[in-house]
């Protein structure tokens, strides 16, 4: 598979508040490439820069630093013209909140009309028609329980489904689904997923995956990358990444994921973790709630390195600095 999209060194840093604000380094130092049809999942918790990470690709927001090419031709050099003729009709995407990527004072059968007057123009009316029922059919709706319905006749799930559909009727090279299943029930999202990998075995579309679900992750994806506060920790394929975890936040990610067979038990409330955990910015992001750390990682930030081939963990228990 050749190479579709690679990042370099990306980094957004906001800085929050006026004088004496402070910065976060929502994205920090991050390299990772997709190929050509490959699924790619973005894993973390909430506010490990998933978003961002996406954000960034999709040049909805400025890097502070790093590069972002698309077949080889950096994105950030492209004009605003030709983000919207060329890259967007390749690199699509579907957010979580359906309901912010319509206008409710329209049918929803303008969010299609926009995307046709954008970039298949010379498509007849007739034909738009028909694309446009195939498209629904094809993410389990029907068209005329669809079509002519405002926003907010139609469920959360329905609406997210029709952005899918949306954004699958250009047959994108890339599509970034940011908690885009989030919203279904397990039945629909189950749909959903498989369509997605239909789609990439069909038409070629790879897609980057940003979930906070280790199990949609596992499900849909070819190769995993697991972010900790704005770094990639670890890596690789996704087999290996999961039976086969390195480093302690993937172990204690995996481990933190419910098994049908247990029930919940008290074993006393756990400490803080999370908020308010100070860091050093020079060391390993997680070092502070590593039960594994050690005095090099509060002092000196792990590089990624290959560990096995196709399985990179930047973790100073490995080695590597
Ligand atoms: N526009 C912004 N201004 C300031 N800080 C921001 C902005 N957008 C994101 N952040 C911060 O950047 C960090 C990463 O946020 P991001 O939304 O990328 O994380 P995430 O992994 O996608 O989380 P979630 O799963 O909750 O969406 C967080 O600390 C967040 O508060």
């Amino acid at each position: 598979m050749s190479e579709l999209l690679r990042v370099e060194h990306l980094t957004k840093i906001f800085t929050s508040g006026f004088i004496g604000g402070f910065e976060i380094r929502a994205v920090d130092d991050v390299s990772f490439t997709i190929r050509k049809g490959e699924i790619v999942s973005l894993v973390g918790e909430s506010g490990s820069g998933k978003t961002t990470t996406g954000k960034l690709i999709l040049r909805l927001i400025q890097p502070t630093s790093g590069r972002i090419l698309f077949e080889g031709k950096d994105i950030l050099q492209m004009s605003k013209n030709e983000l919207k003729k060329n890259y967007y009709r390749q690199v699509q995407a579907v957010f979580q909140d359906p309901f912010a990527s319509f206008n409710p004072l329209h049918p929803i059968d303008r969010a299609f009309d926009l995307i046709f007057d954008s970039y298949l123009p010379d498509v007849s009316k007739g034909e738009r028609d028909e694309m446009i029922d195939k498209a629904l059919i094809q993410v389990g709706l029907n068209p005329d329980q669809i079509r002519g319905k405002f926003p907010h006749q139609l469920s959360g799930g329905q609406l997210q489904r029709i952005l899918i559909a949306r954004a699958l009727l250009l047959k994108p090279k890339l599509l970034i689904a940011d908690e885009a299943v989030s919203m279904l029930d397990a039945s629909t999202r189950i749909d959903v997923l498989n369509l997605l990998g239909d789609f990439r075995d069909k038409y070629g579309t790879s897609v980057l995956f940003v979930t906070h679900d280790l199990a949609l992750g596992y499900y849909i994806s070819d190769t995993t990358i697991i972010m900790y506060r704005g770094t990639i920790v670890e890596m690789g394929d996704t087999e290996k990444v999961f039976h086969n975890p390195l480093h302690p936040y993937t172990q204690m990610l995996l481990e933190s994921v419910p098994d049908l067979n247990v029930k919940w038990e008290f074993k006393g409330i756990e400490p803080e973790k999370e908020e308010g955990t100070v860091y050093s910015l020079q060391g390993c992001r997680y070092a502070p709630r590593c039960p594994k750390a050690k005095e090099i990682c509060f002092r000196t930030r792990p590089e990624l390195h290959e560990v096995e081939k196709n399985h990179w963990v930047a973790c100073h228990l490995y080695g590597g600095e």
